[in-house]
């Protein structure tokens, strides 16, 4: 008989801590492992002490993990440092950067039936790309300021942990967001609710994280941020088709993907993969968006395709997609976005792009 990770874990979950919780809610079950009829885990307490008070609990854990069909065998380890602990791993919620880490982001996934909405959030738009460099957090960032113009209400939630760069697209570098422990309070520019995971942790550390790790992540972004009512919430992923992609839309609602492209044929050549991953995660691609478009010299006003021109719109025309609309190469939308304030937020025609494409999505009820 095969036992199930998610079986053990609801055992796990009936056992109630002296303090109120479970093992699990608390996140203190590390290295779970079910081995044909052996169950192996560690239970990390915070001291001696609190593995000495530990002790029935890890007792009752036995006993009920046994009960369990098919297990044979239960292999608990507790441990608990000895020294003082040093600095929680993941640098959490600091409110101006010095206060103590109060919210650990980066833990196991907590167990859900299926994908679930996320609290006051009406919509939410995943926005990828198949390649890396395309523009994708460019615009998630213009896009999110341009639907906040047209009076939506708007979250952007960066998952890029690869490169998070929406805090100094929206210039938010250097803020922090604040925390009481329980839910983190995101921060706003522009009109728009922003939450980065970036914010949450040391640099590189989610780069060492495996699937569970990203998943329980990305789980705690999108239900323990105060987001508020948001009519849509844009979540710009990391480039490809890894584990962020596939944890969102296994943890949460996703209403539909957009996908971004320069025209050129390689682009789309990964653009193509991305949307076969979202087919396979049975989430609806709403559409493409060429970005890197025509270039307009600000000189000459002569018009240039340095990467092709159409070329999504005919690759969206092949697949049976929407064209949702494209952005020129423009200096100004590199220049504005290092500095913080996206070229949405200005008037201008780059802006009238990005406002076309938000119209484009309000109309069809996408956002
Ligand atoms: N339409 C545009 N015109 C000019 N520069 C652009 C445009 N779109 C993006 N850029 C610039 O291209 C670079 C890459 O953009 P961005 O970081 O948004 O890409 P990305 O697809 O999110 O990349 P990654 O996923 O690898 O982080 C940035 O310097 C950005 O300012």
């Amino acid at each position: 008989m095969t036992i199930s990770r998610e079986s053990v874990l609801s055992a796990l979950q009936k056992i109630v801590l002296p303090g109120g919780g479970n093992l699990v809610s608390a996140d203190l079950v590390r290295a779970l492992s079910v081995d044909g009829g052996t169950v192996r885990f560690v239970i990390e307490a915070e001291n001696a002490e609190a593995a000495r008070n530990l002790a029935p609990i890890e007792a009752e854990a036995q006993r009920q993990l046994m009960a369990i069909p098919g297990v044979e065998k239960v292999q608990i380890v507790m441990t608990a440092p000895t020294a003082a602990r040093a600095p929680a791993p993941q640098v959490a919620a600091r409110s101006g950067g010095d206060a103590p880490p109060s919210l650990k982001i980066g833990r196991h996934p907590t167990p859900q039936a299926g994908p679930e909405p996320v609290s006051g959030v009406a919509r939410i738009l995943a926005i990828g790309s198949g390649k890396g460099g395309v523009g994708k957090s460019t615009l998630t960032s213009n896009l999110a300021v341009a639907l906040a113009r047209a009076g939506r209400r708007v979250g952007l939630l960066d998952a890029d942990i690869y490169g998070p760069s929406q805090p100094r697209m929206l210039g938010l570098s250097g803020q922090r967001p604040t925390t009481d422990g329980q839910m983190i309070e995101p921060l706003h520019a522009h009109g728009v609710t922003v939450m980065s995971i970036g914010l949450m942790m040391k640099e590189g550390e989610a780069l060492v994280w495996r699937g569970p790790m990203l998943m329980g992540a990305l789980q705690q972004m999108l239900n323990q941020v105060k987001w508020g009512e948001l009519d849509v919430l844009l979540v710009d992923l990391p480039p490809g088709t890894g584990d962020v992609q596939l944890s969102l839309c296994q943890k949460a609602q996703v209403s539909g993907a957009i996908i971004v492209s320069t025209p050129q044929d390689v682009a789309l050549i990964d653009a193509r993969r991305a949307i076969d991953m979202f087919d396979k995660l049975k989430t609806p691609v709403l559409g493409l968006v060429e970005n890197m478009s025509t270039y307009i010299c600000p000189n000459c006003g002569h018009e240039a395709h340095l990467f092709g021109h159409g070329g999504v719109a005919a690759e969206a025309q092949q697949l049976g997609l929407p064209f949702l609309g494209e952005i020129p190469l423009n200096l100004e939308v590199r220049l504005a976005g290092d500095a913080g304030t996206p070229v949405a937020a200005t008037d201008g025609p780059v802006a009238d792009a990005f406002a076309r494409l938000a119209n484009r999505l309000i109309g069809g009820g996408m956002a």
